[in-house]
């Protein structure tokens, strides 16, 4: 099983994050905790961590709320790079908003810094607030995804334009490298293009690995194309698994071998020894803005609910009345934990509205949550996002991973020092020949 770190703005998933006693309110901007963090999970024995991107950070309500992206990923890495080991670091960034020499160079020399641990979460950026930061508009699907077949093409032939034994660096002779092994490239598609070569020699990984996160059928084919892993969102074992099914079938038609690709979603966290301290965690966390989401419960349940009655349960004319809709997939987990017989303030606390699945109680239902999708195939690991981070990613390292050990499910240790080693993918460097 395949565990990566989910390091956003580094507070944290959960919104009042950057609130909660003990937390240094500051660590917004500090690349040390941002090093802290990914050492954490390094000590958990986590592939990787994950760092998405706008590019830049989308709009939040900055008066209440932390931007939800970190100040540059490119630079956390860099930081985190110096001070770890073993995990991978992965970075996203877009094909729309970038060129593609830049970003060869960037990643290439992040592998090269971190001696093969190096991922490029290639994503194409949807939002037009995202877009607004470059004064554009959000291309079309077609235009999007036409570029970044081109872009990832491109960036694949830059990262393999320095042969890969091409660097003699002989003082006695004096011969610096192999001039015909590193070669320009000379690529010029519809959307992007670039001479080269890219002067860098390849890491002990040789290049870095292609990651790509989303779900819709563009995202499928641009993935079995190139990618290894998928960064997934998935809220029920059914829908985890046509996802996982979709694209490791994107890879076969491809020419590659489906368990070339890894299917990994999200799974977000609030680890305390019972479920009581963990719902009370949680409301702590939620502040006015866990009561604020009762009118989308009401939509999830179809019922009025009342916020007079936040502390008590459903009534059992409410429970019989509701029906979870058809339109949200979250909605049947929430009707279980109102049948549970929950307050509306707990129904709400179990992170029912959340963006990926929650546990919310001790770390063996974590566990049990992560053998369940593994074994039934929904899942080659999960993204983990810890509620907050100062003490949530200790709290999973601690409570979860050694269950996850001791039931065989995750490794010992690290395979070896690269990412490619960690994550069991096939070598490459530049293109893939298939391709
Ligand atoms: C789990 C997950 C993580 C994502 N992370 C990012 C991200 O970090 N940055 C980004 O711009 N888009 C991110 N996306 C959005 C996708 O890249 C994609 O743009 C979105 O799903 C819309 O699909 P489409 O581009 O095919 O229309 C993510 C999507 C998913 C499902």
């Amino acid at each position: 099983m395949l565990i990566g770190l989910h390091l956003g703005n580094g507070y944290g998933s959960q919104p009042g994050a950057w609130r909660m006693p003990g937390v240094d309110p500051k660590s917004y901007t500090s690349f040390d905790a941002r090093v802290q963090q990914a050492q954490a999970a390094e000590r958990g024995k986590f592939q990787f961590i994950f760092l998405p991107d706008g590019p830049g950070a989308v709009l939040a309500d900055i008066a209440t709320e932390a931007p939800a992206f970190n100040l540059d990923v490119m630079m956390t890495l860099a930081a985190v790079a110096r001070e770890t080991e073993y995990i991978g670091l992965v970075a996203t960034g877009s094909t729309t908003f970038n060129e593609p020499f830049n970003l060869a160079r960037q990643f290439k020399a992040l592998d090269v810094m971190s001696h093969g641990r190096a991922g490029w979460n290639a994503i194409t950026s949807s939002g037009e607030d995202v877009a607004a930061n470059y004064g554009r508009r959000i291309p079309s699907s077609e235009d999007r995804y036409g570029r970044a077949h081109e872009f990832i093409e491109l960036i694949q032939s830059l990262w393999g334009s320095w042969g890969k034994e091409a660097w003699i660096h002989d003082q006695e002779s004096g011969q610096f490298a192999k001039r015909d092994e590193i070669l320009p490239i000379n690529l010029q598609g519809q959307y992007v293009g670039s001479r080269g070569p890219l002067y860098i020699p390849p890491s002990e990984q040789g290049q870095p690995i292609v990651f790509h996160a989303g779900g819709s059928p563009n995202a499928h084919d641009l993935a079995g194309r190139f990618a290894n892993v998928v960064i997934g969102a998935a809220f029920t074992i059914e829908d985890a698994k046509a996802q996982r099914e979709a694209f490791r079938a994107s890879a076969v038609s491809h020419g590659r071998n489906a368990d070339e690709i890894k299917y990994i979603p999200g799974l977000m966290t609030t680890i305390a020894k019972d479920r009581r301290t963990a719902l009370d965690r949680r409301i702590l966390l939620g502040g006015d803005l866990l009561i604020q989401r009762l009118g989308y419960l009401q939509q999830m349940l179809g019922i009025a609910l009342n916020p007079a009655h936040i502390d008590e349960p459903l009534t059992i004319a409410q429970l019989e009345a509701a029906r979870g809709s058809r339109y949200d997939p979250r909605s049947a987990n929430a009707l279980k934990i109102a049948k549970e017989g929950w307050s509306l303030r707990d129904i709400l606390a179990h992170g029912v509205i959340d963006y990926h699945p929650v546990i919310v109680g001790p770390g063996e239902e974590a566990a049990d949550h992560m053998q369940a999708w593994f074994e039934a195939g929904a899942a080659d690991g999960f993204w983990i996002s810890p509620d907050v981070n100062s003490d949530g990613i200790d709290a999973f390292v601690n409570e979860v991973v050694p269950i996850l050990q001791q039931r065989g499910l995750f490794h010992q240790d690290y395979e070896g020092k690269t990412l490619r080693e960690n994550l069991g993918a096939p070598e490459q460097y530049g293109i893939d020949p298939r391709i």
